[in-house]
């Protein structure tokens, strides 16, 4: 089976943003509209108490809406949590699961993480999910062990792969401006796409896209994006200002 992996360009705001923000999502909206969508799905994840504005602004212009994390039940006595159903309700097409903060943070198991990505199934959103390696397990040699074992923990098995989206984050790379090499990329991206494989079933790997984040800006959006396996990217710092975060779209242009 061939598969068409069309690049999705993520921004996850964290906790980041007050409604003065919104102007930010309204100036990428506007960027988007006028852009040549059709090569790319643009995302945007905002804090979810600007879910729900924000996609009101966003969606018509063609940006599709996430929240950061859900929670794995459906409903119930959970204070302070947020189910898949409600992002969805929302204006949620996707979910970030399983981010490196909400491990570290939050003592998020691979377990947990892949009852979450079942829940936004559920809901019918597409889960995002996170895996990657501190810095301690690159330098002694066990980055893909890691993220092996995060992938066959934590992605659902026996979904479509249009179904779930896997972003590649190296935990030292996150907010810190350093970058893996190209090389480094495409390996781990390889590596993940044929852990994929294994969890999801035979000929299923090649139709899951796959982000690289960490440190992702305007200046080497270009160079990464280009990498094989490499299918977009998960964006944090350089997604709260609109102007970086379409010129970074603008490496598909
Ligand atoms: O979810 C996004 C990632 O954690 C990357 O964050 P960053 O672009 O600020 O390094």
């Amino acid at each position: 089976m061939t598969f068409v992996r069309r690049p999705l360009l993520a921004g996850n705001w964290k906790m980041n943003g007050l409604r003065a923000a919104l102007t930010e999502v309204q100036r990428v909206a506007a960027g988007f509209a006028g852009a040549p969508r059709s090569r790319i799905d643009l995302l945007l994840c905002p804090p979810a108490t600007l879910l729900a504005a924000a996609s009101a602004i966003a969606a018509p212009a063609g940006v599709f809406l996430g929240g950061q994390d859900c929670h794995s039940e459906p409903s119930g006595a959970h204070t302070g949590d947020i189910s898949a159903a409600m992002l969805a309700d929302a204006g949620a097409n996707f979910v970030i699961i399983g981010h490196s903060e909400r491990r570290a943070d939050h003592g998020e198991s691979d377990a947990l993480v892949r009852a979450k990505a079942l829940a936004a199934l559920a809901a019918g959103l597409t889960p995002i999910v996170c895996v990657g390696e501190t810095r301690q397990e690159r330098e002694a040699g066990r980055a893909e062990d890691v993220v092996g074992s995060q992938i066959a923990g934590s992605v659902p098995p026996g979904f479509a792969p249009n179904r779930i989206v896997l972003a590649y984050e190296p935990v030292w790379a996150i907010g810190t401006g350093l970058t893996p090499t190209p090389q480094d990329v495409a390996r781990m991206h390889g590596f993940a796409r044929e852990r994929l494989e294994a969890a999801l079933g035979a000929g299923q790997g090649p139709g899951v896209r796959i982000l690289y984040g960490g440190s992702v800006k305007p200046s080497n959006a270009r160079e990464l994006m280009s990498v094989d396996d490499v299918d977009g990217a998960l964006v944090g710092g350089a997604s709260l200002r609109a102007d970086d975060f379409l010129a970074i779209a603008a490496a598909w242009a």
